[in-house]
C-alpha cells in the first residue's frame, strides 16, 4: 500500500509540479491482476483500483492497516468502470456491471473481486474510510442513486451528479461517493467551485477520450495550482483545497469524501472574484 501523508496549505504554496503530483496525483490504479492501494494521512481515507483478469483477487488488510482484516474497522464503496464483475462477500455474491456500486460495511471479512470475461476486465474502483458501525452491504445501480442536475450548456458545465452513497440512498459511517456525467460538448465540472473544511474529497476522473486530459484545479482559492489527470487518475483534494477540473474533451468522474458530516449541500461556495 502507498502512504500520503497530509499537507499544510502554506507548504504546498511552495510545491514544483513534480512535487505536487507525487503527494496529490494517483497513478497506475488499474495494473492486470493487481490491487493497487493508496493510504492517505488525510481523514485515512484509501483510493484503490482492482482489475481481475485471469484471476480472482482477494483484499487484505496490509500492515499499513494493522488490523485482522481490510474491514475490520473500515467501510468501503466501489464502483465498477470496467467490465462485468462480481464481488464475493464473505460468500454472498454481488454482480456488478459497468457504473454498478456497492456499500460494504464494517466486519465483513472475506471480500474477493473477479471479472466475469477477462477479455473485457471489471475495472473497481474504491474508497474506504474508518467506521465505527456495520451498516447493511447494499449494491446501488445507478438508477438506485440519487440524481442532481448541475450547470449549464452556456457556461460549459452542464452535468448529473449521481449520489450512490448517500444518506438518502443508504446508511454509512461516514462515506460519501458518487459519480458525475457532464453532458456532450460540456468540459467544466465544479465552476462556481467551493471548499469544505470539514471533509476531504478524492476525485478519480474515466472516460477521457485519446490525447484528452484533465487540468484538475486544486489549492486555497487565492492560490489555485493545478494537476494535469489523464484517463483513470485520481487527485486527493485536501480539506482546504477548492477541486475543480476542466478537460479538453468530455469526462466522467467519481467523487468520494468523508470528514466531519455528511451533508452534500454543506459547501462554502467561492465567488469567482476571489478566485487567484
Ligand atoms: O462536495 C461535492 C463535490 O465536490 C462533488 O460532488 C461535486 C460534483 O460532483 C460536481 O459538482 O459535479
Ligand atoms: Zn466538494
Amino acid at each position: 500500500m502507498e502512504i500520503r501523508n497530509g499537507v499544510h496549505p502554506e507548504d504546498a504554496k511552495h510545491y514544483t509540479t513534480e512535487k505536487m503530483r507525487k503527494e496529490f496525483l494517483v497513478q497506475g490504479l488499474f495494473q492486470k491482476d493487481e490491487i493497487k492501494l493508496v493510504y492517505s494521512h488525510i481523514d485515512r481515507i484509501i483510493t484503490g483500483g482492482i482489475k481481475p483478469v485471469s484471476k480472482k483477487l482477494k483484499l487484505e488488510a496490509g500492515k499499513e492497516i494493522g488490523a485482522e482484516y481490510f474491514l475490520a474497522r473500515r467501510e468501503m464503496g466501489v464502483i465498477n468502470i470496467g467490465g462485468a464483475g462480481t464481488i464475493e462477500v464473505d460468500g454472498e455474491k454481488y454482480d456488478l456491471n459497468s457504473r454498478d456500486g456497492i456499500y460494504v460495511g464494517m466486519g465483513n471479512k472475506e471480500i474477493v473481486f473477479s471479472s466475469a470475461d477477462s477479455k473485457k476486465p471489471a475495472k473497481f474502483y474504491l474508497n474506504s474510510a474508518p467506521a465505527h458501525k456495520k451498516y447493511p452491504n447494499k449494491k446501488i445501480n445507478i438508477k438506485d442513486a440519487k440524481p442532481q442536475e448541475a450547470g449549464a450548456e452556456e457556461n460549459s458545465n452542464k452535468r448529473t451528479i449521481y449520489k450512490y452513497l448517500h444518506p438518502d440512498v443508504l446508511d454509512t459511517c461516514q462515506l460519501l461517493m458518487g459519480m458525475t456525467l457532464l453532458e456532450p460538448q460540456n468540459v467544466w465540472n465544479t465552476m462556481p467551485c467551493h471548499t469544505h473544511d470539514r471533509r476531504m474529497e478524492v476525485y478519480f476522473y474515466f472516460d477521457i477520450e485519446d490525447d484528452n486530459v484533465v487540468w484538475h484545479l486544486t489549492g486555497e482559492p487565492d492560490e489555485t495550482r493545478h494537476l494535469v489527470v489523464r484517463n483513470e487518475e485520481a487527485v486527493i483534494s485536501p480539506s482546504y483545497s477548492i477541486h475543480s477540473g476542466v478537460g479538453t474533451g468530455n469526462y466522467t468522474f467519481i467523487w468520494g469524501m468523508v470528514g466531519e458530516n455528511q451533508t452534500f449541500s454543506d459547501m462554502d461556495h467561492v465567488a469567482m472574484a476571489d478566485l487567484k
